[in-house]
């Protein structure tokens, strides 16, 4: 029988999260950082072309869409937000100017970084497991309105471990690590994104951000935010003082 988050009793050691949806609103990726690579990816092509971050994303392109223009390969999967390493790679190559110019600022939910501070406090184990490259997953948590928080945060997990909506990635998280499933709280707003840790023995729970207008779960457990995600997995308890800080987050 499988528990619901909210009947389990013995805290997850590790919470593993999303970005976008989750610990970011969707309309900050996709009104604000989608189109800032979108306008940059032109001169990144052109101006990096011997950057071997760059030449190795265009022979990933060449190599999944043979023929077709990289720019133009490109452009088509911006069009229907497709989840490929070299697109991502080169969104996050991108913005990587734009947080250090100071164009960029990470705009998390309020909740968050409160949430993970006192997480990261209680010693529960921090990652993200985003489509979004590493990098740039980086750059989310390091050029964030409160600051650089990426120091709470142990494993960065990326398409090189898979896609987000199949099970293998999760095994792949858990064989790297050494993580134990049933240790493991996966926060995230996409049900498939559930549907696939869940199926790795993962617990799950999604985030239904009312501003994001999340499709609520009928699967797996739902929360509004994340320190209502920890309180319905059993870490409001955790430690001296950690459930009234998380509480408050
Ligand atoms: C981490 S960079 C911005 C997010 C991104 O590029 C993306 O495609 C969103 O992916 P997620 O897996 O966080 O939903
Ligand atoms: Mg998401």
């Amino acid at each position: 029988m499988t528990l619901q988050a909210s009947e389990q009793t013995v805290p997850p050691r590790v919470v593993l999260l999303d970005i976008e949806g989750t610990t970011l609103p969707v309309s900050f990726v996709h009104n604000v950082l989608f189109p800032y690579a979108r306008r940059h990816l032109a001169a990144l092509l052109a101006d990096r072309a011997d950057d071997p971050a760059v030449a190795g994303a265009v022979a990933q392109i060449s190599e999944l869409a043979p023929g077709v223009p990289p720019a133009e390969q490109l452009a088509r999967w911006m069009d229907v937000d497709a989840k490929v390493e070299p697109l991502k790679t080169l969104q996050g190559l991108c913005w990587d100017a734009g947080y250090r110019q100071g164009e960029l600022v990470a705009d998390l939910y309020p909740d968050v970084v409160p949430c993970l501070r006192a997480l990261h406090a209680a010693g529960v184990v921090l990652a993200v497991y985003s489509s979004g490259s590493e990098p740039a997953q980086r750059l989310i948590y390091g050029y964030t309105e409160q600051g650089d928080v990426t120091s709470l945060f142990s494993a960065f997990f990326d398409l090189r471990v898979g896609g987000k909506k199949e099970a293998q990635s999760y095994r792949h998280i858990l064989a790297e690590t050494g993580w134990q499933a049933a240790d493991v709280l996966f926060l995230s707003d996409v049900e498939a994104e559930l549907d696939a840790a869940a199926e790795a023995g993962l617990r799950v729970c999604q985030i239904a951000r009312a501003e994001d207008g999340t499709v609520v779960s009928q699967r797996h457990p739902v929360a509004a935010d994340i320190a209502q995600a920890l309180e319905r997995s059993g870490l409001s308890g955790i430690g001296q003082g950690v459930g009234e800080r998380v509480g408050s987050c």
